[in-house]
């Protein structure tokens, strides 16, 4: 078995909505009309000990859930959970010995406290022998670089500090699984680097199975080897980021830069009217956005070069960020083409 185990899970949530008016108000107060809201539909997967997953979707996508029926805080509504070998919602606090969790807008520390009594508390929720706790702060303290922090009140923490702080809290008793909601969210470039260094640490030093939700595709890119994506409660994607990367991201852009307008404002005239070809002209410098399965690269170079010699000529594809997007947008097919490829790979995964 495998150390996550979801089979065809569904979570549905039931909300009470309210009616409009003074006599719906009244209404609603007697005769509550309920609705159904699907949160996540029929998923299935399998994580092995010792991978980093990114759990990936749009805001509202069910991802959330998932990570709160994975650690028992929601019990699903159908299909089975389990997480080492436990059905999480059932052995609560069994499973809680084997899992950290780490939720970006929610704490898990006593805010009017120093950081240090909370990580007491949970020393004594765990039944943390005194020479693990020792250990494990000793260690993580140092490589976190929040030593300098434990007798400060929580409140008193900067974002960064606190979700150290939190990344610590949650590995205090050696759990084999992390699941991260959000790690990075409204962190600077420094701390979110610093947090991405441990957490891959982690992983790779010492085993711990991850699974993380984000929108920061650079926390992906840095720490995850396998990519899920979930989108409105139903998983359409489980593979690698890189296969993504490398069968969607179709779009492509040439920025050439001229020594006088003349020239740019001559190539940009050769490419104006092509059919998957945008143009974009800023005085000295020419941006050709094309779609790589349209449009043969070395076809629109040869045309370039030879209408004036550019000064400098960069070419970049679409960044992750822009694909994901994209993806949320349009779904897996996205690219025709190759959507047949990718549903196989998908499911061959
Ligand atoms: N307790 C609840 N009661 C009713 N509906 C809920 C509840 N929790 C979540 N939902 C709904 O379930 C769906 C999935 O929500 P979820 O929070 O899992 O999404 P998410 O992918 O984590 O989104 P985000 O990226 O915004 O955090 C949404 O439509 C949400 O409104």
């Amino acid at each position: 078995m495998s150390l996550i185990e979801v089979n065809q899970v569904r979570k549905v949530f039931e909300t009470t909505v309210r009616r409009k008016g003074r006599f719906g108000t009244l209404t609603s107060l007697f005769r509550p009309e309920k609705r159904e809201v699907v949160a996540v539909e029929e998923i299935s997967f399998s994580i092995e000990k010792g991978e980093s997953v990114a759990y990936l979707g749009p805001n509202g996508a069910g991802k959330s859930t998932t990570i709160k029926m994975l650690t028992g805080i929601l019990e699903p509504s159908g299909g089975s959970i389990h997480v080492a070998g436990l059905l999480p919602h059932k052995n609560r606090k069994q499973s809680s010995y084997q899992i950290g969790v780490v939720f970006g807008q929610r704490s898990q520390l006593l805010f009017d406290l120093p950081v240090k009594d909370s990580f007491d508390l949970l020393r004594y929720m765990y039944s943390i022998t005194w020479e693990r706790y020792h250990h494990n702060l000793r260690e993580f303290s140092e490589i976190l670089e929040v030593g300098h922090l434990l007798d400060r009140p929580v409140r008193t923490l900067s974002l960064g500090q606190r979700m150290r702080c939190e990344i610590l809290a949650a590995l205090l008793h050696d759990p084999e699984i992390l699941f991260l909601d959000e790690p990075t969210i409204g962190l600077d470039v420094v701390a979110k680097e610093r947090i991405r260094a441990f957490i891959e640490k982690i992983n790779r030093e010492k085993g711990v199975t991850l699974l993380l939700t984000t929108h920061d595709m650079n926390d992906i890119e840095r720490l995850c080897h396998r990519t899920m994506i979930i989108d409105k409660g139903k998983l359409i994607y489980d593979g690698s980021l890189q296969y993504i990367k490398d069968n969607f991201a179709t779009e492509r852009q040439i920025r050439a830069a001229y020594l006088d307008a003349v020239s740019a404002k001559a190539v940009a005239e050769v490419f104006a009217h092509w059919e998957g070809i945008k143009v974009h002209t800023d005085e000295l410098v020419v941006r050709i956005t094309y779609d790589q399965t349209r449009v043969d690269t070395s076809e629109l170079l040869k045309l370039l070069l030879d209408r004036a010699n550019p000064r400098d000529l960069t070419m970049q594809d679409e960044s992750v960020d822009a694909l994901i997007s994209r993806i949320y947008r349009e779904g897996m097919d996205g690219n025709p083409k190759q959507q047949q490829r990718i549903a196989k790979e998908a499911i061959a995964q």
